[in-house]
């Protein structure tokens, strides 16, 4: 995580395709600390790979999972998730691959988007068979809007990268990585000097009403996910999706 004049680049790198276990989210979550602890100017956060942000949660997470390590797993991405989109420091999602669902969520709790081209980003679990879960659709409904996130939601859509410069889903378009870094730069340059604490306040303004009903109902969020994996036919579900991935691969 290299510090460039107090901005912060978090490089994702858990191969092939930065998808989220409860390790990954850790991770982060410890990161997004750190960075608040030395009062960062900035973050970029985008991925190692070429082709990939991030697949979203590792669905080997909830597929036949132990109790206690499926709770472990759900707090920790609740964790990261509120550290990220309460961040005092402005941030920024350089997305230079594909960003399904946990991995579009990432990118929706920066403050700004720039992805690269011929890649797709969107809250897809309906394909799945699951539900996106509240503070998800929260997150979404912020970025794009109530008729187009209800749109988007319901039919699990994944927006290729014009679309969603298209629908507000992402800032701006960049060509390839490193011009997706600089644009970030750029927007984190043109954040340097308002002054941090009335910033931060407005964002977290912004953001209060979609983080306290995670806040306050955080206990309830875990017995919904769990209830809901749970289910014999979500369980068929996610083993023939894990399974048509791996076909993919074969
Ligand atoms: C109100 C009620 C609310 C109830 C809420 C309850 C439940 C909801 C809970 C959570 C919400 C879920 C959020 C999620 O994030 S679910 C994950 C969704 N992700 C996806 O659908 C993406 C799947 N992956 C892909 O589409 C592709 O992999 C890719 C990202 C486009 C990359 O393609 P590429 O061709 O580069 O790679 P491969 O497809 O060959 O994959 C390589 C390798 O990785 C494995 N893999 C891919 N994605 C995941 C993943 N998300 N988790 C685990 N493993 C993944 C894939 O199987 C391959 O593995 P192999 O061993 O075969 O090499």
């Amino acid at each position: 995580m290299p510090l460039k004049m107090g901005v912060a680049t978090v490089t994702m790198n858990r191969p092939p395709v930065n998808s989220l276990n409860t390790e990954h989210l850790e991770t982060l979550h410890r990161t997004f600390i750190r960075l608040e602890n030395e009062k960062c100017r900035g973050m970029i956060l985008t991925s190692s790979s070429p082709t990939v942000f991030s697949a979203g949660l590792d669905i080997r997470e909830m597929y036949k999972p132990e109790l206690e390590k499926a709770r472990k797993f759900w707090r920790t991405l609740q964790d990261m998730w509120l550290k990220l989109y309460s961040s005092p420091y402005p941030t920024v999602a350089a997305i230079n691959g594909h960003a399904p669902a946990g991995g579009c969520l990432l990118s929706l709790s920066c403050e700004y988007r720039v992805i690269v081209p011929k890649v797709r980003m969107g809250l897809n679990e309906t394909q799945l068979g699951i539900v996106a879960p509240q503070w998800f659709q929260d997150c979404m409904r912020n970025a794009i809007g109530e008729r187009e996130a209800e749109k988007a939601l319901i039919a699990g859509r994944m927006f290729s990268s014009e679309e969603a410069l298209k629908v507000g889903l992402v800032d701006e378009i960049a060509q390839n990585k490193e011009e997706c870094i600089q644009k970030a730069e750029a927007f984190l340059a043109s954040q340097a000097n308002l002054p941090m604490l009335a910033r931060k306040t407005v964002k977290l303004g912004f953001r209060h009403q979609t983080l306290s009903r995670l806040l306050t109902g955080r206990e309830a969020d875990t017995k919904i996910f769990i209830d809901y994996i749970f289910q014999p036919k979500v369980q068929k579900g996610l083993e023939m999706y894990l399974q048509s991935l791996s076909k993919k691969a074969a």
